[in-house]
């Protein structure tokens, strides 16, 4: 049949496999941790890209292609932090029969890669800021639970490396791109995200500081990365050497950041606003934004139905608005609207003899399956203004679903009984790294221990005596809890 058998609320890790599959954005693939992304996916990747390309232009960011092998000498120079995830690191050890002389690996990221062109290509303070990005694929041969988008061992994602001579350019540029990480979630996805600073614990311990944007996942009381912007400080500079003379003579280091964004949004937007009918598309991110289903009855005017959907169409994609009409005649209305629901369109018109002779169409919108008929003279204008509604409607009701999974704890008891109801938590730290790694022991479940998720850049009042919720010593800051992906 058509609709989903798994519920949301129910079981929510089969709903949501079945939800990819048939809103047709992944196909199962025979490698584990390995997903198909169908069009349907893919041009909701591409609508993002275009935004997020543009923005970096304005910014005189320039993209370019690095290999996707790195040699292992040049894996290891970052042994420090690499350690932790060598096991991640996927290796080409043959050719055809042969083995390679020494394996390659496949990048997981490209610091080690890039880097040792930086020291080559930055010579002086004129060849800086040196800001690149690339849109590509990466490899972590990660091991838990493979999710579709989510966590999966092969993403696409882009990866900005960029180097100035001051630190105070880094710092700017680091809040830059995490501001337009914010709008591609909130203004695009329509999720709500939180701005932070992730603990020394959690960052990426080759950088000098870590800043996110934060989501979270009500059905599963999981909060989850979104994107991260990365300010190196001069760790790379010294490990890859990349020095330059400054406008005095005096040779030093430059300052750097990275910072992603992958395919794991799709998968965070599938999570938010998916529904028992199947996929919910936010319409800035819709590829289809409109489909025009023709309803003929036996004795009415087919062809001039028909012919209402196409012109409905052409006017539509005249304004600008992604829209199509299904004329296929071997599927039934009610096929199509349980069909096109699944896909998550945000928006479905109907022409039935009725519409067809009063010169009107019926809107039904996909998030609220409110009905709305509109005279074919205000079409253009009723539908741009129902898809922002949908937008910012979706936005809101996602803001508050996750606001209301939102708990402040002051004591430990209160940050169990919280974490118990799958809240994310909002508790005062004392910024100690033990008491971090603490409360990751004392939380380790088969759920999955809860971690520190970021300070939030928005600070609560802290009042002077606040005690930490996990040490009781002297609370020093804010900070978001909970399990994660
Ligand atoms: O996040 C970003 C933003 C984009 C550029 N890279 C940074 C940091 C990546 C951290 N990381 C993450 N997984 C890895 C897996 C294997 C080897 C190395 C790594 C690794 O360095």
């Amino acid at each position: 049949g058509l609709g989903l058998t798994n519920k949301k609320d129910e079981n929510f890790g089969e709903w949501y496999s079945e939800v990819v599959v048939n809103g047709e954005m992944i196909e199962y693939y025979d490698i584990s941790g390995c997903y198909i992304l169908r069009p349907w996916a893919m041009a909701v990747w591409e609508i993002m890209q275009k935004f997020f390309d543009a923005e970096i232009k304005k910014m005189k960011i320039k993209n370019c292609y690095f290999p996707l092998f790195v040699s292992p000498a040049v894996l290891q120079k970052e042994k420090d932090h690499i350690e932790g995830f060598a096991p991640e690191v996927a290796w080409v050890t043959k050719s055809g029969q042969s083995e390679l002389e020494v394996p390659i690996a496949i990048r997981p990221t490209s610091e080690t890669v890039m880097y040792p062109y930086y020291s080559k290509w930055i010579r002086g303070h004129r060849d800086l800021p040196l800001k690149l990005n690339q849109w590509c694929n990466v490899v972590r041969w990660e091991f838990s639970n493979p999710t579709p988008f989510i966590r999966s061992r092969e993403f696409l994602w882009q990866e900005g490396h960029t180097a100035f001579a001051t630190k105070e350019e880094a710092d700017t540029e680091v809040l830059e791109i995490l501001e337009l990480y914010r709008r591609i979630y909130e203004e695009f996805l329509a999720i709500p995200v939180i701005k932070g600073k992730k603990s020394e614990l959690e960052k990426f311990a080759g950088g000098f500081y870590t800043t996110s944007v934060e989501a979270f996942i009500p059905n599963t009381g999981r909060g989850i990365q979104g994107a991260t912007s990365h300010c190196l400080g001069q760790n790379f500079a010294k490990m890859f050497e990349i020095n330059f003379e400054n406008e005095k003579g005096e040779k030093s280091m430059v300052w750097q950041n990275s910072w992603a964004y992958s395919s794991r949004t799709i998968g965070v937007m599938i999570m938010v606003h998916g529904d028992d009918k199947g996929l919910v598309l936010p319409p800035r991110v819709a590829s289809l934004q409109v489909v025009v289903v023709p309803v003929p009855y036996k004795d009415a005017d087919t062809q001039g139905i028909f012919d209402a959907c196409s012109a409905t169409v052409d006017t539509l994609c005249e304004a600008g608005i992604r829209a199509e009409a299904d004329l296929r005649d071997n599927y039934s209305p009610g096929w199509k609207y349980s069909h096109w629901e699944m896909k998550g369109v945000p928006l479905r018109i109907e022409i039935g003899p009725k519409d067809f002779a009063n010169n009107q169409v019926r809107a039904v919108r996909r998030d609220n399956s409110a009905k709305t008929d509109i005279p074919h003279a205000e079409l253009v204008e009723k539908v741009n203004q129902m898809l922002e509604d949908i937008q910012q409607s979706l936005f809101v009701a996602a803001k508050e679903k996750r606001d209301a999974c939102v708990q402040v704890a002051r004591t430990w008891e209160e940050f169990v009984e919280a974490l118990g109801q799958k809240k994310m938590i909002l508790a005062p730290w004392c910024d100690e790294e033990e008491v971090e790694k603490d409360v990751k022991a004392r939380t380790k479940g088969e759920m999955g221990a809860a971690k520190s998720l970021c300070s939030p850049f928005d600070q609560p009042e802290l009042p002077e005596g606040t005690k930490c919720f996990a040490s009781g010593k002297p609370a020093k800051k804010w900070s978001y809890w909970g399990r994660s992906y």
